[in-house]
């Protein structure tokens, strides 16, 4: 079963960022002399630079090279992110970026997501700034193909796990008004281009049924009421829209559906997935 959820969103400006504007590059400068790292001599440091370059209006950008299209993946934990993009990665012409788990496991040294289970009233927020970082370096990396798929986005990690932490009151008010404060500047002064959200919709059981099967070590202790209240900040939103913005068009695809029958709704869906601009007839 499929769904689409109009936004009512009209796009957003797209550009590819000079290497110096994305975070985890701009963290690499800091090595370097401090007069290259701020842009010394520039009307302004390089970081606050929004874009340098195109913008993306149509089809055909202003500089005559063709429109990238943006799609995030966006679902419950274990809800099969990682399969639907290893499926899609088979198609030319894509780029995949899956979610940087493992960075968020080995921080030189520190495994920050097996201690935000262990203790998320203590490491939430550390894990929390530090998947910001890491999204907001997904989203400005050069777009090397015309198509990018990527496994959810800066906006879930705010929108759902942020905001778990913090209704759950295991995040700090202070820390919550911190991290969002961060959140509104990037996405005020960055180019976050989402084309459409495919967000993939299942019961939480099923959830806490295949993270046991995948057994990560760090999420041995999920309990079923967090992916349920994981479940119901997605819900809330992307089908209710009760509280954030949706950034594009939404295609819900069932997915407690066994592996076959994804692939079925995949190939059924293929050309509304990769083609946003025809998401309107899937309406
Ligand atoms: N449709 C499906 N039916 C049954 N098992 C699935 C399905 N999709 C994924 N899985 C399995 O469930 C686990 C989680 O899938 P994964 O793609 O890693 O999810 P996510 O990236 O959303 O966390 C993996 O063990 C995967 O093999
Ligand atoms: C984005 C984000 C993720 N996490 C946690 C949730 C899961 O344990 C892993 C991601 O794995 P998935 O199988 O891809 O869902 O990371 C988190 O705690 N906070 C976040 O913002």
């Amino acid at each position: 079963m499929l769904r689409v959820q109009s936004s009512g969103w009209q796009g957003c400006p797209v550009g590819p960022f000079c290497d110096e504007m994305r975070p985890l590059a701009a963290l690499r400068n800091l090595g370097r002399p401090l007069l290259v790292a701020l842009g010394y001599g520039r009307a302004e440091p390089r970081y606050f630079h929004l874009q340098c370059g195109q913008r993306r209006s149509g089809k055909i950008m202003q500089n005559g090279s063709r429109k990238k299209t943006v799609i995030c993946i966006e679902g419950n934990i274990a809800s099969g992110k990682t399969t639907c993009l290893e499926y899609f990665s088979k198609t030319p012409n894509i780029e995949v970026i899956t979610e940087p788990v493992t960075q968020w496991r080995n921080v030189q040294g520190h495994n920050l997501l097996g201690l935000m289970y262990q203790d998320s009233s203590r490491w939430g927020i550390t894990l929390q700034t530090y998947v910001q970082l890491t999204m907001l370096d997904m989203h400005t990396r050069p777009m090397m193909l015309p198509v990018r798929m990527m496994e959810r986005s800066i906006l879930s990690a705010k929108y759902i796990f942020v905001e778990n932490l913090y209704r759950s009151g295991k995040m700090p008010e202070p820390d919550y008004v911190v991290l969002t404060e961060w959140f509104d500047w990037i996405m005020k002064n960055m180019t976050i281009s989402v084309d459409l959200i495919v967000y993939l919709q299942l019961s939480p059981k099923t959830c806490y049924e295949r993270v046991k099967m995948r057994c990560r070590e760090e999420e041995k202790i999920i309990p079923l009421d967090y992916l349920e209240a994981i479940h119901n900040l997605h819900e809330e939103w992307l089908i209710k829209r009760t509280r954030f913005t949706v950034p594009a068009p939404v295609l819900v695809i069932n997915a407690d559906d066994d592996l076959q029958n994804m692939i079925r709704q995949y190939e059924e869906h293929r050309d509304c997935i990769l083609t946003p601009d025809n998401i309107q007839r899937c309406l």
